[in-house]
């Protein structure tokens, strides 16, 4: 019987088996964040272990780093306190730190496939649940717990039971207006947020094979939203072109070589799955979430289903909507364009070219918040720093910022927040704020209209 993509990349990556349990998995890379390092570092002082393969290794600050004066000492005592703590872990440690400032720095589901670290076939982990992010490239990728932190500190390999397998299959052409977070956004509304718990899951299909790195990326960032430990898209000409050349990728030869191995990764014909679903492109619309989770999302000219459950009528109080209700027209204060979903380069050339000769209604606060360094680099380099501050929006410096509000980036209580990150749980972006999850495009949109707007009615560049 063949192989699909993750038995080939997990059977490449097992140490070892545990007669009928679980398996030894080899991890080719370890991304570590502020968050959820420092008690696995403590458990590794206490007992006595060094780390086994610093090299691996990888960290970068992005949770709670402020996205304002990031070159004056940090006012934050918590914030500054864990960024302390890193540091120190990692140069204890031989671990390179892509800290506050540096020019790698950003969200750690952005700069390491910006720097090449992230390749197909690779094994990833990170004490951080959007790490399926990384499976954008054929790679085995997936949050782990602070103790599996630790874990993979001391062996460079976890213990873990093989999950089972889930094919998402989305084939036809997609409307002009339709971005890859819509497409996830709708996959989601349609199997709910608990489809996928079990499972990992591969995108197939002519829309996914069609899309950029940065929209598959954003993809399989939300593949946990939907339950699955992680998401994956084999590697092809796309993700080859834009793994090349990039400073931790492998160079001349080696990547040549890289590239043959690459190849044979893509699912067999023969493979089967546990469990499928196919979407036809023609069903897809730009997409708004109405609740509290992010499967309870409709089409931006849709409307809120008329009834639900206890926790959709829990989440419609929250979000004080009615059910039955359009959300189009309803004034919006608040747009964040940024978040490890949506904070690389592409996603602000969509919004730029919407946003372009106009300006913010007055009523709103945009936030765009690059997901590096290099991105707001880029940002600068193409001339769409000019075009967004033109348009009064208020450009920040990298970082999670207001995708969980852990430093000052807050939408206050009761505030509307159009936004493109990934999670509209209550209180998420502070406290008793209310999440709306879209697209770039669609956020721009809302920020120039002060509400909520068609994006399908407008012409777009
Ligand atoms: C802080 C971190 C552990 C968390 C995660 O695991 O996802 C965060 O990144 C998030 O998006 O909620
Ligand atoms: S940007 Fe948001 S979702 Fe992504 S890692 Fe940061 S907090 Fe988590």
């Amino acid at each position: 019987m063949g192989k699909t993509l993750f038995d080939k990349v997990w059977d490449a990556h097992v140490v070892d088996t545990v007669d009928n349990g679980p398996q030894i998995l080899y991890i080719d890379k370890h991304l570590i964040h502020e968050v959820t390092s420092p008690q696995a570092f403590n458990e590794l002082e206490e007992r006595g272990i060094p780390v086994a393969r610093p090299d691996q290794i990888v960290a970068t600050a992005d949770h709670n780093t402020p996205t304002q004066d990031q070159h004056l000492p940090i006012r934050d005592e918590m914030s500054r306190k864990q960024l302390q703590q890193l540091t120190e872990n990692c140069e204890k440690h031989n671990i390179t730190l892509y800290g506050l400032g540096h020019k790698y720095n950003g969200i750690v589901h952005v700069m390491a496939p910006e720097l090449g670290i992230t390749q197909p076939g690779m094994t990833m982990v990170c004490g951080d649940s959007h790490t399926s992010t990384h499976g954008a490239f054929g790679t085995i990728a997936f949050g782990i717990g602070t103790s599996q932190v630790g874990q993979v500190f001391a062996s460079q390999s976890l213990l873990l039971n093989k999950p089972k397998s889930l094919r998402v299959s989305v084939n036809g052409t997609l409307a002009p207006h339709v971005s890859p977070k819509d497409v996830i956004l709708y996959i989601i509304s349609k199997i709910g947020t608990n489809a996928g718990t079990g499972y990992f899951c591969e995108y197939a299909g002519n829309v996914f094979e069609e899309m950029s790195m940065e929209g598959r990326m954003t993809v399989c960032n939300m593949s946990i939203e939907m339950g699955a430990r992680g998401g994956m898209i084999a590697p092809d000409q796309t993700t080859f072109d834009y793994v090349e050349g990039r400073k931790f990728a492998p160079q001349g030869d080696a990547f040549a070589k890289a590239v043959s191995y690459w190849k044979t990764l893509p699912t067999d014909q023969d493979a089967t799955f546990d469990k499928e679903y196919h979407f036809d492109a023609e069903d897809i619309a730009p997409m708004l979430t109405y609740g509290t989770n992010p499967g309870m999302g409709i089409k931006i000219n849709g409307a809120i289903p008329e009834k639900g459950d206890m926790t959709f009528e829990k989440a419609l109080e929250y979000m004080n909507f009615k059910g039955g209700a359009q959300l189009l027209d309803t004034p919006i204060n608040y747009v964040f364009l940024g978040s490890c979903t949506n904070s690389r380069i592409e996603d602000f050339r969509i919004a730029a070219s919407y946003v372009r000769g106009k300006h913010k209604a007055a009523n709103v606060n945009a936030w765009l918040v690059p997901g590096s360094q290099q991105v707001a680099k880029q940002l600068e380099e193409e001339g769409l720093k000019e075009v967004f501050e033109e348009a009064g929006f208020a450009l920040r410096q990298p970082g999670c910022s207001a995708c969980l509000a852990m430093n000052d980036d807050k939408i206050p209580a009761g505030e509307y927040c159009v936004s493109t990150s990934n999670r509209n749980f209550e209180g998420r972006q502070g406290q008793g704020a209310r999440t709306i999850l879209a697209s770039p495009l669609v956020a721009a949109a809302t920020a120039i209209a002060g509400k909520i707007v068609d994006v399908t009615k407008e012409a777009v560049a």
